[in-house]
């Protein structure tokens, strides 16, 4: 496998199947996928509907475990440790982003009490409210409720919750994907904005300007992945680590 671009994954995955039971017989969400996220940079899982994003994501989030295969993170396989483990990793280590704006919020806390909510949901005390305000250009915006917010904003927020919670690990689905051009664009500037932290980032879509950003782009189809380069192949774009 070639090496991640820079040379430390924070996930490992071997051969890693997810299977879903339907009443048509069992479905693949994901299948025999072999993949190393790097620690740091932006990796963008993309592919058409149905393709299996969601389905990773949720397998890296520690939220679906996988049927067959291996997933460590930092080192630990974590796809056999019991619930109460996944759940402790999840709290100290993830921040999960989800599609809908306001999935991601306590509508009956205003922004900064979002912030601060984050914070203690990670075991920290304090946030550094007006740092993070400015980074997502929500500044003065401390005391607004959340329904005051239009939906970027909000999803902007979402993303301060992330980095509030100090976590090493952000994972968004689809963040642009309920939003106007102008709102999304604003996404993409925060987006822009994390990769420069020393941050493992993923995120699904198949949204042309997010796949533009990505660092190490993963394409995805049928549950698989697609387009992987032939052993040795180092010429593939955007380092697709890939065996
Ligand atoms: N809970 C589930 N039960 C049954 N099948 C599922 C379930 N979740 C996903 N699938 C199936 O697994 C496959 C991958 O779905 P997944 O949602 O991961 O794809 P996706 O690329 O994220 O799609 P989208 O862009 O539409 O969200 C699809 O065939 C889907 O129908």
């Amino acid at each position: 496998m070639p090496e991640s671009p820079t040379g430390r994954a924070t996930y490992r995955l071997r051969s890693v199947c997810v299977d879903y039971a339907t009443p048509a017989g069992p479905v693949a969400g994901a299948r025999d996928i072999t993949l190393d996220v790097p620690a740091s940079g932006m990796t963008v899982l993309a592919g058409p509907s149905g393709s299996g994003k969601s389905t990773l994501l949720r397998v890296l989030g520690l939220v679906e475990r996988p049927d067959r295969g291996t997933v460590e993170l930092d080192g630990t396989d974590v796809a056999g440790l019991s619930h109460r483990r996944r759940r402790a990793l999840r709290r100290d280590r993830i921040s999960l982003v989800f599609q809908n704006p306001v999935d991601n919020l306590l509508p009956q806390l205003s922004v900064t009490g979002n912030l601060r909510a984050a914070a203690e949901s990670a075991g920290h005390d304090h946030t550094t409210d007006d740092d993070i305000l400015g980074e997502l250009g929500l500044d003065g915006t401390g005391d607004w409720s959340v329904s005051a917010l239009s939906g970027g904003q909000q999803q902007r927020l979402a993303f301060g919750c992330a980095l509030a919670r100090r976590t090493p690990v952000i994972l968004a689905d689809e963040p642009t994907s309920q939003l106007d051009d102008v709102s999304a664009e604003r996404v993409l500037d925060v987006l822009r904005r994390l990769a420069d932290h020393d941050l493992t980032i993923v995120v699904t879509s198949h949204d042309g300007r997010l796949i533009d950003l990505a660092t190490h782009l993963v394409r995805l189809r049928d549950g698989a992945l697609h387009d992987v380069p032939p052993a040795g192949d180092t010429r593939t774009p955007k380092g697709v680590d890939t065996p």
